[in-house]
């Protein structure tokens, strides 16, 4: 192809990436997500799962059997395809490794009286918030996104706005079921096996297959009752916003900064008794993009800083925009006829763009764009914030308070004492003007290890194999990869999450 058609076909890659995603990729992710609503509601009114629960991991141990037996040549991971998983790049060492199918995708058990719910690794938020809260019930913290795994989110993380209260996902996490690299089942909590329960979270399934989980259940009411605070100067901000999680009255508490020196911060709880004329159903597919209607509250005009939003609209009400993402894939997406004609296909599958996404994109992602999540104590908001404007200068910023613990494992507070974090989110183009993806990304790396921080490793880390382990805590992980045997059974982290193990 000659030079001209490259550039144009470049320049039409890059500036109408919305031409593929609006007449392809939304009506297919529209039929995919039928499909497994019917195949879910049908599954679960055979009641299959809760029975097929054991036949299923027997056939995960038979599979890790069968790989002992033909002499452990390659390490293990799970089979799950790369496009389908919610991180940026897609994990190239699946190519070279002995892939276990893990086809575990139901809700197996609630039991009200104890207040949890069993459910196997594959199960979605979105499936969770279905069958959940109709009954009446939520688990703690339900990380945004539809197509998020429990698997995931106990192998990396999770958060949302209740977790300031109740902590990262895997602290709403009472035990976990594994299959270990001899193809034996484990059952790991508190109080068994705990060295193992502690080791899991962020370890990426190099420990084990993680066949079931026990979540804690907690009443959820039909509302949330929505506070927004519009907050000017970044003193303020960082005092309101540390005030705001500090307070117990709040269920929910998020901030987005709009700029350098003005942001909403929104304060939340649960209801059962909404005032009608402020009830707001964010989630309608005409409404406008969530943080788009948070941004207005900006201007004093809108007076309206009280409002009720129906749980399941809150839980996912930056979904249908994918956060600020999808400004960058659909410019026009929040277009009122945009929103009114086809925002009921919205928002279009993240897996389905990862799987179309070309070589330009790719390139254009990596040198215009950041996306990371960086960890910090929330003493050290007002610095960071800072340093993230001088080093990319993107808005809005995700700020999403959560409650860190001294519980061992690889991610715990630094300080010897539990303290409130604040998870930094940073997704849009860069407009400072010396922006280089690997010189930019690793100064904020530095300064995440410089304030007992971390980083999300769904994100690119450009740390080395030293920053990692000096980043995250793998005193207790060496101690159970060692007494598991999982040197050559699994990858270690850093073998999984580097830029050199993802394409
Ligand atoms: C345990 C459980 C798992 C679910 N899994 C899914 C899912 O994977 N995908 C999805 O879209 N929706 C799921 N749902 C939601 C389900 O689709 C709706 O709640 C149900 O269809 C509403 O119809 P119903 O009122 O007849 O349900 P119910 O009358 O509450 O129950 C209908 C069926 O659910 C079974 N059931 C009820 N409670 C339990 C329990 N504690 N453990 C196991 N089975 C139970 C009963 O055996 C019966 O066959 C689940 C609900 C429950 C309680
Ligand atoms: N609000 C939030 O908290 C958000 C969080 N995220 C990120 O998304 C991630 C989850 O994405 P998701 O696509 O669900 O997860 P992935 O499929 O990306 O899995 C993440 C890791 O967990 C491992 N894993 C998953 N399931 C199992 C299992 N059953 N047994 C053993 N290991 C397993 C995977 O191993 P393998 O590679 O072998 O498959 C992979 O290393 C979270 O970790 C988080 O970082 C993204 C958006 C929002
Ligand atoms: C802790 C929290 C709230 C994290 C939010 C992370 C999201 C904003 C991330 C997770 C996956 C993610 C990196 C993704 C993308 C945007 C940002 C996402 C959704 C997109 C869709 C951007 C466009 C890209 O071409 C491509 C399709 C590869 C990715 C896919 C993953």
């Amino acid at each position: 192809m000659s030079a001209e058609t490259t550039s144009l076909m470049k320049y039409l890659i890059i500036n109408y990436r919305w031409v593929l995603v609006c007449f392809f990729l939304l009506p297919l992710s529209f039929l995919y997500n039928g499909y497994f609503a019917i195949r879910n509601w049908i599954f679960f009114k055979l009641s299959s799962a809760p029975k097929n629960h054991l036949k299923k991991v027997q056939s995960i141990q038979k599979q890790v059997q069968e790989w002992n037996k033909k002499g452990r040549k390659k390490k293990l991971c799970t089979a799950r395809p790369g496009w389908q998983t919610m991180s940026f790049r897609r994990p190239a060492y699946k190519n070279t490794s002995h892939q276990i199918v893990v086809d575990l995708v139901d809700v197996l058990e609630i039991n009200l009286d104890q207040r949890w719910v069993e459910v196997e690794p594959m199960v979605t938020m979105g499936q969770l918030t279905t069958v959940l809260n109709p009954l009446g019930w939520t688990i703690p913290v339900v990380p945004e996104l539809d197509d998020l795994t429990v698997g995931g989110l106990v192998m990396g993380t999770g958060i949302e706005s209740a977790s300031h209260k109740h902590g990262l996902f895997q602290s709403i996490c009472l035990s976990y079921e594994m299959v270990l690299g001899d193809g034996s089942v484990i059952n790991c909590s508190e109080n068994e096996n705990s060295e193992l329960f502690y080791s899991v979270p962020w370890s990426y399934g190099t420990l084990g297959i993680l066949t079931a989980t026990r979540i804690r259940l907690i009443p959820a009411k039909q509302f949330i009752k929505l506070k927004y605070h519009a907050v000017h100067g970044l003193d303020k901000i960082c005092e309101r916003f540390v005030e705001a999680s500090s307070c117990s009255d709040n269920e929910f508490v998020e901030g987005i900064l709009f700029g350098p020196d003005r942001a909403v911060v929104m304060t939340g709880n649960f209801t059962d008794k909404p005032e009608p004329d402020k009830i707001n159903c964010i989630g309608k597919w005409y409404k406008p993009w969530f943080f788009k209607h948070v941004e207005k509250k900006l201007n004093p005009y809108y007076k309206n800083d009280v409002e009720y939003l129906p749980l399941r609209d809150y839980y996912h009400r930056h979904t249908r925009s994918i956060f600020w993402e999808a400004q960058d894939i659909i410019p026009f997406g929040n277009n009122l006829l945009f929103r009114v004609l086809l925002g009921w296909l919205m928002p279009p599958k993240v897996s389905f763009l990862k799987l179309t996404q070309t070589e330009t994109t790719k390139e254009l992602y990596e040198n215009h764009h950041v996306i990371q999540d960086i960890l910090i104590p929330a003493k050290h908001l007002h610095k960071s914030i800072k340093m993230f404007h001088e080093t990319l200068e993107v808005y809005p910023l995700w700020l999403c308070p959560f409650y860190l613990g001294q519980a061992p494992g690889m991610v715990h507070s630094k300080s010897g004492k539990s303290e409130m974090y604040v998870d930094v989110g940073v997704y849009g183009v860069p407009k400072v003007l010396d922006f280089k993806p690997e010189k930019s990304t690793r100064k904020i790396e530095k300064f995440a290890i410089d304030h007992d921080g971390y980083q999300m490793l769904y994100a690119d880390t450009y740390t080395t194999k030293e920053e990692f382990r000096n980043m995250f805590d793998h005193k207790l992980y060496d101690k159970l990869r060692k007494k598991l045997n999982c040197e050559d059974t699994f990858p270690e982290v850093y073998e999984k999450v580097s830029r050199k193990a993802r394409i």
